[in-house]
């Protein structure tokens, strides 16, 4: 299988904060949604990816090329979006698409007119006059237009009122049909991760914490209720992420939840009330944070 990013052993260090052993793969045509809270290391490890700042040990690939050796050839192929990138404020934004166009023979008019009516952005409008979120959608509009094989998006939902992200989420998803093209993208807001993303990446501390498919992830997480004496040996189960007391009911949340886990529990003298699927919210909170009461 084709990759569109390989993390190997990626490591960078600020006075206050590291980023440590990052391993990471992204497969070619696949979304994949990075997760974490302010100051997890969201935006480094974007960063590194697009060659803005150098790791300071492994390696990093990106569409087959190593970084930073390649880093010409692959820019030209990576779309990214971010606060980092600073629009003209004194220009409008035909002037930022005349720009790209010039620079990127795969820019798409059609498709960037498309874009101007989808967001209701005017395209002779001035930047500075723009909105947060007409700013957002003007940069997506400049970043998608150009058809790139691999898009690294940092929180391009952060700060949209619910029509905007909506119209960004619609939008991402049409770039998503052609199957050849990647896209890497943080955020707060795990309902956008959870709609769009094939798999997930929760990234905590700088480490990455949790990497996966979206539907296994789901699909092995459960919220169970029992009823019954608290054990030592409920606590050493495996996957068990989470223990609450509340006599007489104790709930579990489990990360490897499967056809045993219930006689396991019964075994234990656990009478089990309720079984339920949990929210990817729900499981990103569990897993950062945990939450065991005695
Ligand atoms: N150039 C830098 N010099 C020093 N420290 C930095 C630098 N860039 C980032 N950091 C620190 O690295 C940590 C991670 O920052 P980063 O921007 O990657 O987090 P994030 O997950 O994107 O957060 P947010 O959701 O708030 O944007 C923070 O503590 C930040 O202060």
């Amino acid at each position: 299988m084709n990759s569109a990013v390989v993390l190997k052993g990626v490591s960078k260090q600020y006075d206050d904060f590291a980023l440590r052993g990052i391993d990471l793969h992204l497969p070619s045509g696949q979304v994949m949604g990075l997760v974490g809270v302010n100051g997890a290391g969201k935006s480094t490890l974007l960063r590194l990816l697009m060659g803005l700042i150098r790791p300071d040990g492994g390696e990093v690939e990106v569409l087959g090329q190593r970084l930073p050796q390649a880093q010409v050839a692959v820019k030209r192929d990576v779309g990214y979006a971010s606060d980092d990138m600073r629009l003209y404020r004194g220009q409008s934004l035909r002037w930022h698409m005349d720009f790209i166009a010039r620079i990127y023979p795969g820019w798409d008019e059609n498709y960037a007119q498309d874009l101007l009516k989808r967001f209701n952005l005017k395209s002779q409008q001035k930047l500075g006059g723009f909105s947060h979120g007409q700013r957002v959608k003007a940069l997506l509009l400049l970043v998608f237009t150009r058809h790139p094989r691999l898009l690294l998006l940092d929180e391009p939902t952060t700060g949209l009122d619910p029509i905007a992200r909506g119209e960004v989420l619609e939008a991402l998803a049409d770039v998503l049909r052609d199957e050849q093209r990647s896209v890497l993208f943080s955020s707060h807001n795990t309902a956008d991760i959870e709609q769009i993303a094939d798999s997930i990446t929760f990234i905590h501390g700088g480490g990455i914490v949790a990497s996966r498919d979206k539907e296994s992830f789901l699909d092995s997480w459960r919220r169970i209720l029992c009823q019954g004496q608290l054990s030592a040996e409920i606590r050493q189960l495996p996957g068990v992420a989470s223990i609450r007391n509340s006599a007489p009911l104790i709930e579990l949340k489990t990360s490897a939840f499967d056809a045993g886990t219930l006689p396991v529990l019964q075994s234990l003298g656990l009478t089990v009330k309720s079984v339920e699927p949990m929210s990817l919210e729900d499981i990103f909170v569990t897993t950062v944070r945990g939450d065991n009461t005695p």
